[in-house]
């Protein structure tokens, strides 16, 4: 339907030129600008706007569609809430780009040409590697994501004189001048102006932190108006009731609009709020933790390096490159690389089991998740409601009762589009016969803060419209409907609702739910013919005609999942804005011990310590607001727990947003499912179990890759130390020791195929830096006293040999170290006797580090990387030192299980 517009609102800021910021502008215009604009727009007749941008209520045809997508570029998507892919890399990147340009200064400083350009080299080989990794690991979670990605409804025409037809297409491809539909669900895909709406109810709450959803008109006159849009030079743009923005979540109704900007010149793009950048995970955080440690290790090594090398031998020449070797030593140049390939296989191996990742790092927060949130419908339940009974005030069956509730739930499914489905109304109309004798002519939409649903009925009469006296029919939570109630129907006719009928009617909706029935109230009224659209101040002085129960069955799946939960160290609370006797009645059904219900109303005395405190795992909170939902969840979070939240519902979005690691479901409302890190396709908790095993596993090899590689690194640090102090020449030189890096952690790549000791996975683990430095001090060691063995072997080499003597020690080390460490990598992998075998291409990966080293020498690269081969009868000495270390790794590792307990 066409909403003729009204002339220019007085309250309407006064227009700017609105095409100014957002037109023209697709590299975003400053916020100002771009509020200004809005404000604008939305203040412009409905007709200017659409001249403006040269389009009509009939929609762009698809040339010209395809034109603005070239000239305005790619719109984004509401729902990623992405950047995730690269944080990871950043993370562990930013410090060792820092260490590089300082290293690049000091040698510049101390005129060391060939330093310094061997370490642009190498900071620019270190981006390349980055660049490479970042970009396939973000089309990695591109294509995870498509699988989760969100659409637009917009009306396009073939050619231009062809009729329009409503057509989904990729949110990211609406483009100004598209006429979008809304429906419930859908998730907004750029700043839009509304044309006409019905009803239309908008979840903000992802961009204002508001957690009541906004009504939205298209005309001034259509409803109550929110607060009116601000003047001045600050318009209120998400206030205004003709303004949808990019991001936002249509909750309820329907709706036409035209859209006015996309991409960076939206309002969020403008912010650079798009996406929005979720909180940094614990593993994020302990990655840059060591990365920072390794720099002040570093930062500390070379000034001794320098004053021992520079000033007491009077060395310079030597002290510097033994420096720049230390610090290319201690740097693990592919940490980034590997920990995001982890993360990306962890996701495509989830993906097969039918749970799609939105964002990586949400892999290993779901095998961190220490306490998961969950809500009851569809969760603990099977989410497919059964009509358990129709009463009277007094408790007697009553038919009547049931019809006004289904008339209540077929007006609000037609007049605001149910929110994806809502349960009560599905149930409801399932068999719901002739509905005859009413027509809907208004609606106030259900929301889980109200918890009720209004609808305004026109009898379907001769009489002429104006006279027949209309029915307001509300449903909702029983202590809800009674709020707005003053009279009781009983079988004795009409009483006051005072305390004492209150009392006994909310002990009747107790009594019910003690039994699992969800009763909902019904109360009607009668009114005049409206004069104007209904707002929630309409719901009052209401008479109580009865009650409608609803069964969910307990999902038979569920109760063994929460066991598998529970054995897995995940504490499971439950969090409804159902009643509390039927969430305690669930909880037993699914075998989750209830100690204490705690009630919404009751949070706001509380602190968020307090609340932390109470939300023990057996603790249930019932009545809750979608805004309480996530508090609690932010309260655990502070308190230090990994929190996941598992809802389906639109009154979940905040929570699912709050959590470390939001899921939901395929079916879940559409601001669910675009607030959720985590989606399954398939199954509810029994996937979950799964998914968080799979992270889980993910998060040991990753673990398990940082303490293998930093033993590494740490170890030939120590040795260049000793190699500078004792021999006659050179230590290793840097550009070896970066290509003996690469080698080995390329090869380390092979741990995403690790198979994992179930002891790993057993419980949700964390980063654990002292367990991190206690295996490096204890470990590292090894290898540097094996390096000292190499070069106690090769010690006569030099004055053998003359002039490539030197090489040849290099060499040596180099062949060694490569073989020695790659063969250490399949015992450091595993604890030893009863984890499991390493897979092939572990074992393979074992092998490559030791033929990079044999084979590199006898290579064109042999002479930029100043190596030469090793004679045959150099190679069995150096077998033997290899195989004593390999020995005393396995020695090694047996002591540390004695003292410590534990390996990896
Ligand atoms: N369509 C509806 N019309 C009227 N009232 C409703 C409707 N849907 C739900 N309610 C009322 O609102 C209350 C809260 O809704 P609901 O139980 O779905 O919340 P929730 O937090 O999503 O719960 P769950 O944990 O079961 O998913 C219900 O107990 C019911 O009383
Ligand atoms: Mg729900």
């Amino acid at each position: 339907m066409w909403a003729p517009d009204p002339p220019l609102d007085k309250r309407s800021p006064a227009a700017p030129a609105p095409g100014a910021a957002a037109r023209g502008r697709p590299d975003g215009g400053s916020l100002a600008s771009v509020r200004a604009a809005l404000a604008g727009y939305a203040g412009e007749p409905a007709l200017a706007v659409l001249r403006r941008w040269d389009t009509s209520p009939r929609g762009l045809d698809e040339n010209e569609a395809q034109d603005r997508l070239l000239r305005f570029g790619e719109g984004a998507d509401g729902s990623a809430r992405d950047g995730g892919t690269r944080r990871p890399v950043r993370a562990a990147a930013a410090p060792f780009v820092v260490v590089l340009i300082c290293l690049g200064l000091v040698s510049a400083l101390v005129g060391d040409a060939r330093g310094t350009v061997l370490i642009c080299c190498l900071a620019v080989l270190s981006g390349a590697l980055r660049f490479r990794q970042e970009a396939r690991s973000d089309r990695a979670a591109a294509a995870l994501r498509t699988m989760a990605t969100t659409t637009a409804t917009v009306l396009r025409r073939a050619a231009p004189g062809a009729d329009p037809v409503p057509r989904e297409v990729p949110a990211e491809q609406v483009v100004p001048g598209d006429i979008v539909l809304l429906g419930p669900g859908d998730v907004v895909p750029a700043d839009l102006r509304l044309l006409s709406s019905s009803g239309l109810t908008v979840d903000q709450s992802a961009l204002t932190g508001e957690s009541l959803p906004a009504g939205k008109h298209a005309t001034w006159a259509e409803g109550p108006l929110p607060a009116p849009p601000a003047g001045g030079p600050e318009p209120d743009v998400f206030g205004h009731p003709r303004l949808c923005l990019t991001g936002t979540t249509v909750v309820a109704g329907t709706g036409t609009a035209v859209a006015v900007a996309t991409g960076t010149a939206t309002y969020v793009g403008a912010t650079g709020d798009l996406p929005a950048r979720p909180p940094e995970t614990a593993f994020d955080r302990g990655v840059r933790a060591v990365s920072w440690g390794l720099v002040a290790a570093m930062l500390t090594a070379l000034p001794l390096v320098l004053a021992a090398g520079g000033a007491l031998r009077g060395d310079w020449s030597r002290a510097l490159p033994t420096a720049v070797a230390v610090a290319v030593a201690v740097t693990p140049e592919m940490l980034p690389l590997v920990a995001t390939a982890l993360l990306v296989r962890g996701a495509a191996g989830l993906s097969r089991r039918q749970v799609i990742v939105k964002r990586l790092p949400a892999v290993h927060n779901l095998g961190a998740m220490d306490t998961l949130c969950v809500d009851k419908t569809g969760t603990l339940t099977e989410r497919h409601l059964r009509p358990a009974c129709h009463l009277d005030p007094d408790g007697g069956a009553d038919p009547g009762v049931l019809r006004w509730a289904r008339l209540n739930a077929l007006w609000s499914v037609e007049l605001s589009g149910s929110p994806d489905g809502d349960a009560v109304d599905e149930a409801l109309l399932r068999d719901a016969g002739d509905l005859a004798g009413f027509e809907g002519a208004d609606v106030i939409p259900f929301d889980f803060t109200r918890r009720r649903a209004t609808v305004l009925l026109r009898p379907d009469d001769p009489r002429p419209r104006s006279r027949a006296a209309h029915v307001l029919v509300t449903k909702g939570a029983v202590e809800d409907v009674l709020d707005v109630c003053v009279r009781v129907r009983t079988r004795d006719g009409e009483v006051a609702l005072d305390a004492a009928e209150r009392a006994r009617l909310l002990a009747m909706g107790d009594r019910w739910a003690a039994d699992g029935v969800r009763l909902l109230a019904v109360a009607t009224a009668r009114r005049a013919a409206p004069a104007r659209s209904l707002s929630p101040a309409d719901e009052r002085d209401l008479t109580l005609v009865g009650f409608v129960g609803f069964r969910d069955r307990p999902d038979p799946a569920a109760a063994a999942a929460v066991r598998a939960l529970a054995r897995r160290g995940v504490d499971l609370i439950m969090i409804t804005g159902d009643h509390p006797e039927v969430a305690r009645r669930v909880c037993r059904d699914a075998g989750l011990p209830v100690s204490r219900v705690v009630l919404g109303r009751d949070l706001a005395g509380l602190d968020d310590a307090e609340l932390a405190r109470l939300a023990g795992p057996a603790t249930v909170f019932a009545r809750v607001a979608p805004a309480q939902k996530a508090r609690v969840v932010r309260a655990l979070r502070r308190a230090g727990r990994t929190v996941g939240y598992l809802g389906d519902g639109v009154n979940d979005a905040p929570a699912l947003r709050a959590a470390d690691v939001g899921v939901t479901v395929a079916g879940a409302a559409g601001p669910a499912r675009a607030a959720a890190d985590v989606i399954l396709a398939r199954g509810g908790l029994g996937a979950l179990e799964q998914a968080v095993v799979a992270g889980r596993r993910t998060f040991a090899n990753t673990v398990k890759y940082i303490k293998i590689a930093l033993t590494s690194n740490v170890g030939n640090v120590a040795s260049i130390l000793a190699a500078a102090a004792t021999l006659p020449f050179p230590a290793m030189p840097p550009l070896q020791v970066l290509v003996r890096n690469v080698c080995f952690d390329l090869s380390q790549l092979a741990l995403v195929h690790d198979r994992v000791d179930e002891s790993q996975i057993l419980r949700p683990r964390t980063f654990d830096h002292l367990d991190l430095a206690r295996f490096v001090a204890c470990v590292g060691p090894v290898g540097a006293l094996f390096d000292l063995a190499v070069f106690g072997l090769l010690w006569r080499v030099p004055a053998a040999h003359g002039p490539g003597g030197q090489q040849l020690v290099h060499t040596g080390w180099f062949v060694a170290n490569l073989t020695a460490q790659g063969l250490a990598m399949l015992l450091l992998r595993s604890r030893g006797r009863g984890a499991p075998r390493a897979a092939w291409p572990v074992l393979a990966a074992a092998a490559a580090p030791a033929l990079c080293g044999l084979l590199l020498p006898f290579s064109p690269l042999a002479a930029t990387l100043d190596l030469r081969p090793l004679p045959l009868a150099a190679l069995p000495p150096l077998a033997v030192v290899v195989t004593g270390y390999l020995a005393a790794t396995i020695g090694v590792r047996a002591l540390y299980q004695r003292l410590f307990g534990r390996w990896l």
